[in-house]
Formats: C-alpha cells, sequence, structure tokens
C-alpha cells in the first residue's frame, strides 16, 4: 500500500494524502505536479475515499489522460475503462454524446476542428451576400469563439457600434447555421456542455453526486468558460450552496477540487485563458491549502538554472523558487546556421549522433514556435532516414484527403452536415459546376433546410448532377451499414471515387498511402479506444470525434519508435532527454504578433520557459540568419531570449556546415555572429556585423545610381572593407565595397 507513496518527497507526499479538502498546488515545471495528481487519484481510490467511477479528471491533451490512465492501471488492480480523465473538449464531447437529445443535438452530431469552423464561416457570408472584405471570415471566427468561451451567446453580446452590431448578427445566423446542420465548432462544445449542466437540474445534480472528487492539470491555462464549468461540476454553481454558506466547507453533492498549475506556463492566454482563475479558485473555494513543491526532478542543473534566469524577466509573477540536486550537467548548446536549411542539417547530424550514443528516438524532441518551421527539418530528417512523428501541424486528419473521406463518413452518418456536403459534392468532380452549387445553396436558404434535402428541388442540368451524388450517397450508407468501421472507411474510399482519383494524379502516391492509413486509424482506433464507442453515440460518431478533438495524435506510421517533432504548445508537460529549440529569432520566437498585445512579450517568455523545461538532460537552441517562411525569405536576428540566458551556462557551437551557396557569402563566421546585439530586431532588421556597415542591413532594400534598386543579400568585412552583396534584379548581383559605391537605403 505505501508502495504508492515511496520515493515521494514530504511537500509531494502531503499533496498525495491530503484530507478531502479543495487544494492548490502552485509549482515550477518539472516539480512533479502530474506525478503528485496521477498519485493521488490512486491513493483517494485504494483508500476508498473516492471510486473510479467518481473521479472526474482533467488534463490538456488526450496523450497525457492515456498516460494517465496507463499509470493508474499500473498502480491499482483497477479497471479504468470508463474513467472520466479526458480532455474539457474530450469530456465535454462525451457528455453530449451521452445527452444529446437534452442537449439539443442530433445524436451523431458533428465537430467542426478549426478548418471546418472557418469554412462553415465563409459559407454562411456568401450565402448572406455578406462582404467579407468588411467581416473577414478569420476575424468573425475570433468574435464568435472569444464570445462562446466568455460563455455568451448571440442573444446576450453586447454591441457598442454598428459594426458591432452586424458582427453579432453574424454570430446569431451562424448558430443557426450550425444547429441546422447538426455540427458544434471546439468552443460551443464547451458551452453547450456548461449550459446542459446549468438549465438542467437534474442533470446536474447527477454529476454532483456522481463526482466525488475533481482533479484539474495545467490549471493555469483554463478560461473563464471551463472554469465556470468545473464550478457547476463541483457544485458551486446555482441552485446548490455549501451546507452552511460558507466557503471551504463542504456541503451535499459537492465535489473537492484538486487544482495544479504554474502561472509561469500560461501559455493560451491569447485563447482567453485566465491565470486570474488561480486567484478566483482560492477565493471562491476558500482553499486552505496551497501547496508548493519546490524540486525540480527533471532537468539537469544547467538547464533549470536557463529557465529560472529567463522567467526572471517577466513581472508580477506568483513566485516559486525551484531546485534541483540533479547537479549541473552539461552546458546548454547554443548554435547559429546561416540558414534554416543549415540550421535542420545540424539538428540532424546531432540527432543521430545522439542515437548513436544510444538515446532512444522518442527521447528526443525537436521544437519549434510555430507549424511552419517544421517542413525544413522534416525534409532533413526524411532524407537522413530518421523515423519521426509531428504532433500537430499538418496534422494527419487535417490532411485534404482524409478531410474528404471522412467528409464522405460524415455524410452518411449525419446528411444534414452541409460542410461535408460543400466539400464533396463536386470532390471527385462529377460536373457539378459553381452554378449548380449556387442554386442549390439558394433553394436551401430558401426552405430554411440542409443543402442534401434541398437537392430533390433542383431541377434541370443541376438537378441531374447534384441528384447522382445524393445517390451515390445513399448508395454508400445502405451498402456500408452493416460493416465495422474500418471495412466503411474502405468501402466509402473506394466507391466515392477517392482512390480511382489519386490514382490518377501525378502525387497522388502519398495521398493515397494516408488514404489506406486511414483505414489502418480506424482499426488502431476500435483496438484502443472501441469500449468507448458505445457511449460516445457508435463507431462512426465516436471516430469522427477522435478525429477532430486528436488530430495529430495518431501520425502514420504510429508503432515505431521516432523523433518527435512539435510547437512547444504542444509540448506542455511533456518531457525528454534531449530537447532541440529551433527558430530563436526575432519575430519568430517571441513571435512578432506578441509585439502588438499587451502582455505579449510576457507570454512569449512563459512559452520560452516552457520549452526550455522540457529538457532532461541536453538543450539545444538554434537559429539561423536566414530562414524561408511562407514562400519568403527572412532575414533574421537571434531571439532576446538568448541573451537573457546566462552566458556561464552556455556553449556555442559553430555549425560544421558550409554556408548553402543559394544565399551567397554569409557575413562572420559563425559564433562570432552570435554576439550581435539583438536589440534592434524583427525581421528584415537583423544588424550586420556591428555597426561596420553604416546602418545597412541584410534584407534592406537599397538604390544605386547605375545599378538601380536592389536587396542587400549578403556582407562581409568590416571598416574601410566592408563589402556588402546587392541583388538589383535584372542588373544582376553584385558585391560593393562600401566605402566606394553609394547606396541609399529605401
Ligand atoms: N519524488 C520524485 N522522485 C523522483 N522523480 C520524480 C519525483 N517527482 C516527480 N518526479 C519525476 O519528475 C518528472 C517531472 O514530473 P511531472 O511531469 O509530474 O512534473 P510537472 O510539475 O507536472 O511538470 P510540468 O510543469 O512540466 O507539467 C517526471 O519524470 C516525474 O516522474
Ligand atoms: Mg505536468
Amino acid at each position: 500500500m505505501s508502495d504508492l507513496l515511496a520515493g515521494l518527497n514530504p511537500d509531494q507526499f502531503a499533496a498525495v494524502t491530503l484530507p478531502s479538502q479543495h487544494a492548490l498546488i502552485l509549482a515550477g515545471a518539472g516539480s512533479g505536479k502530474t506525478r503528485v495528481l496521477t498519485t493521488r487519484i490512486a491513493w483517494l481510490i485504494q483508500h476508498g475515499q473516492a471510486n473510479p467511477h467518481s473521479v472526474l479528471a482533467v488534463t490538456f491533451t488526450n496523450k497525457a489522460a492515456k498516460e494517465m490512465l496507463t499509470r493508474l492501471s499500473a498502480m491499482l488492480p483497477i479497471n479504468t475503462r470508463g474513467m472520466w480523465i479526458g480532455t474539457f473538449h474530450g469530456l465535454c464531447n462525451r457528455l453530449l454524446r451521452a445527452h444529446y437529445r437534452e442537449a439539443g443535438l442530433p445524436q451523431l452530431f458533428q465537430i467542426l476542428d478549426s478548418g471546418d469552423q472557418l469554412s462553415a464561416i465563409k459559407r454562411l457570408l456568401k450565402n448572406l451576400g455578406v462582404d467579407d472584405e468588411k467581416f473577414p471570415p478569420r476575424e468573425l471566427m475570433h468574435f464568435i469563439n472569444s464570445h462562446k468561451e466568455q460563455g455568451i451567446r448571440a442573444g446576450e453580446a453586447e454591441a457598442w457600434d454598428d459594426w458591432t452590431r452586424r458582427r453579432v448578427a453574424l454570430y446569431a445566423e451562424y448558430e443557426a447555421q450550425c444547429q441546422r446542420e447538426g455540427v458544434v465548432d471546439f468552443a460551443e462544445l464547451l458551452l453547450r456542455a456548461y449550459e446542459l449542466l446549468n438549465r438542467n437540474e437534474p442533470l446536474r445534480r447527477h454529476y454532483q453526486t456522481r463526482f466525488s472528487h475533481i482533479l484539474v492539470d495545467e490549471f493555469q491555462d483554463t478560461n473563464k468558460l471551463q472554469y465556470a464549468w468545473l464550478k457547476l461540476l463541483a457544485g458551486r454553481g446555482p441552485g446548490v450552496l455549501s451546507a452552511d454558506g460558507a466557503p471551504g466547507a463542504l456541503g451535499a453533492g459537492q465535489a473537492v477540487v484538486f487544482a495544479v498549475g504554474d502561472d509561469d506556463q500560461s501559455i493560451y492566454a491569447f485563447r482567453g485563458a485566465e491565470v486570474g482563475n488561480m486567484r478566483d479558485f482560492e477565493r471562491e473555494f476558500g482553499v486552505l491549502n496551497v501547496i508548493r513543491l519546490e524540486q525540480n526532478y527533471r532537468s539537469h542543473g544547467n538547464i533549470l538554472d536557463a529557465a529560472n534566469a529567463l522567467i526572471a524577466h517577466n513581472r508580477g509573477r506568483l513566485g516559486k523558487n525551484l531546485w534541483t540536486d540533479a547537479g549541473a550537467g552539461e552546458p546548454i548548446r547554443v548554435f547559429e546556421g546561416f540558414t534554416d536549411l543549415d540550421e535542420a542539417r545540424f539538428i540532424v547530424d546531432e540527432v543521430r549522433e545522439l542515437i548513436r550514443d544510444g538515446v532512444e528516438r522518442d527521447q528526443i524532441a525537436l521544437l519549434y514556435r510555430s507549424n511552419a518551421q517544421s517542413r525544413v527539418l522534416e525534409h532533413q530528417l526524411f532524407s537522413a532516414g530518421v523515423p519521426y512523428r509531428v504532433h500537430g501541424g499538418l496534422r494527419f486528419f487535417e490532411r485534404q484527403e482524409i478531410k474528404h473521406a471522412l467528409a464522405y463518413l460524415r455524410l452518411i452518418a449525419n446528411a444534414d452536415d452541409d460542410t461535408a456536403f460543400a466539400r464533396v459534392v463536386n470532390f471527385p468532380t462529377r460536373g457539378i459546376g459553381t452554378r449548380s452549387l449556387e442554386a442549390l445553396q439558394e433553394a436551401a436558404h430558401r426552405a430554411n433546410s440542409s443543402l442534401y434535402n434541398a437537392a430533390a428541388s433542383l431541377s434541370g442540368k443541376a438537378g441531374t448532377a447534384v441528384g447522382g451524388f445524393i445517390r451515390l450517397i445513399e448508395k454508400l450508407r445502405s451498402e456500408t451499414a452493416a460493416l465495422p468501421l474500418p471495412e466503411k472507411v474502405e468501402h466509402i474510399i473506394d466507391v466515392s471515387g477517392l482512390r480511382q482519383h489519386y490514382l490518377g494524379e501525378k502525387e497522388g502516391g502519398e495521398r493515397l498511402e494516408n488514404l489506406s492509413e486511414l483505414i489502418n486509424a480506424a482499426v488502431s482506433f476500435l483496438r484502443e479506444d472501441g469500449d468507448r464507442t458505445a457511449e460516445e453515440g457508435g463507431e462512426v460518431a465516436a471516430f469522427l470525434a477522435h478525429a477532430s478533438l486528436e488530430a495529430g495524435e495518431h501520425q502514420a506510421g504510429a508503432g515505431e519508435t521516432a523523433i518527435q517533432l512539435m510547437t512547444v504548445h504542444a509540448a506542455k508537460g511533456l518531457e525528454f532527454d534531449a530537447v532541440f529549440l529551433s527558430g530563436l529569432e526575432q519575430g519568430l520566437f517571441p513571435h512578432e504578433n506578441a509585439a502588438q498585445e499587451r502582455d505579449g512579450l510576457e507570454e512569449e517568455r512563459r512559452l520560452m520557459y516552457v520549452a526550455i523545461t522540457r529538457a532532461r538532460k541536453r538543450l539545444y537552441l538554434g537559429w539561423a540568419q536566414t530562414r524561408m517562411l511562407h514562400g519568403q525569405t527572412r532575414y533574421c536576428a537571434p531571439s532576446i531570449f538568448l541573451d537573457e540566458l546566462p552566458v556561464a551556462l552556455l556553449s556555442r557551437i559553430t555549425p560544421v556546415a558550409a554556408p548553402t551557396p543559394a544565399y551567397g557569402r554569409g557575413y562572420g563566421a559563425g559564433s562570432q555572429a552570435t554576439s550581435q546585439t539583438s536589440s534592434s530586431g524583427g525581421y528584415g532588421q537583423a544588424p550586420m556585423a556591428a555597426d561596420a556597415y553604416g546602418g545597412l542591413r541584410i534584407g534592406q532594400n537599397v538604390e544605386h545610381s547605375r545599378f538601380g534598386q536592389g536587396v542587400i543579400v549578403a556582407a562581409e568585412g568590416g571598416g574601410n572593407d566592408a563589402r556588402v552583396q546587392v541583388n538589383f534584379g535584372s542588373a544582376g548581383v553584385k558585391w560593393l565595397a562600401l566605402a566606394y559605391a553609394k547606396l541609399t537605403p529605401r
């Protein structure tokens, strides 16, 4: 029995074995918060204070939830099946599936991921004839989601000017469209689940009585709505007061809430997360126990020191100390590439070396700020034959061919799903032109029906073409009705014409492989989550929800150990022996958007803190002087975060790779250049070595009296010998001595 608690330090021990009172664990990265939370669940069950059925735990990713279930089954001889452990979205999905009628949803309601949501909004604007320059779809999506995240429906939204009045009206139209189509977006999952419990007293009481313990990991990243949802479940919502009304006292139907978090790792403010929830929680729940854990068990000393030094630049922290007795370990390696390609080559060489030295592949992570950065890394890994897995980003379930196949599956399950309809009505092409579609959309709009149902009212050529599609869907529906999920998927891929279509496409090979992988994904879904399908509306609904919610967590080639690639956001809560952080450049990390937000730089710094603290033994920080992103070459200055790390902890490495010829000669050799000041810089402003260039910068547009306009692409030398290379377009690429050439900045 005491095995559970073996190895815990006294603070952790106290946290795990707390009496039944609300508690907040406020502690830094790697101090064992997640471990404490998992162990507490086991301890509660072992000590008869809770049964598996009465525990609800919210984790940050589906991966974390799975890990928690695995650990629990290892700690206790219990069946963890059916335990309510998952993400906010996952748990809300479960609740809504179980009570779809009460929630006002069709049984097989579909989940829109953010890509689907954007296309649904675009379709709405088009139907209503709204000018999408005045109401940019992305902006509208943000407007709608941020209202939902605050629990505000269109009917309750405030409008302070005409423009906003119009946006609120569009929000209402959007709500109606989703309702008609039987689809819910991510924010809606939460809001619906909240409203369901809030309005439906018997149901609320049922769940309040059922859950005696609620545990929340990564509490700092909950938004207002999630917190309100937790409060309802915990019996703090309307209609339930504690027995004597005093804070802290537990009444009947109330759950004990155990929240763990780290204000320094709050990285979702842009999505409405509120660190303030921690303070509210303390106050509203009368938390008596705020426990701090100060020993870090994850990282070697140098890594931890770097993280502590970095985060010390933020103001308004709740304040924590972290120490380790793991020893200093190795220095943090900082490397600089001439180009992103050099950087990637260096990383991959180093990765191969680590693997040769015996580091497990899945103990190596390549992290980056933005998904777009993964391409060059993937390419290098691929060429080197190193197996890798990308989490998030170019998500498997977001690939075009996968979405097409899933759209057929969705349409078969729910004919009213207009997003799915619009996606595949003419894919593969079956002669249904834009005109026919517009006619159909109008008919549906007039009849206030789905596209599918409006098809019958269409006459002429359009009617025949669309009629053929409807017959195809009906044929698919009846042919696949009795098939198990994987065969259903396979049948759809064949009969819809998707396979044939990609067979005929020049670059279709990879897409065909992905379609086969989708069948595999269905097989492994049933194997791993098959026990939950009944509870979640059957195989198809559960699989589609899984595809929307877990996008990216099931990569092609699952099973093989692989290098892990992901954004820093996605790496939260995880740990790896070796971490490579790529793209430490001004404008990329910290991201340029951060400059426009209040607290933007501090949020980026917290993100950097998260990145650093993922590493156990080795940490590499990289940047490149030039980077191709979104089809453009960007000229970069090193991130200010590099300057914020104590020099004594760093070891600068000169890349072994030669500069890539395409970018011409670089300036200065490797490590020297890292000492440039970076304070001036966003993109397009990378300072060249010190002031030798009279304030000119790589990437700068200049004018020359003879060659005309050009852009500086490289520089070398200094003082009187300073030279720059300028691309003058049709006049060619020239090296010019600055002492002689008259270049005017443009
Ligand atoms: N008392 C302990 N003895 C040995 N190892 C421990 C102890 N407590 C935690 N660990 C280990 O330290 C690592 C970090 O723990 P954990 O992931 O729970 O930290 P965390 O506080 O949740 O971190 P993060 O803030 O990054 O989510 C894990 O590998 C965990 O198993
Ligand atoms: Mg954790």
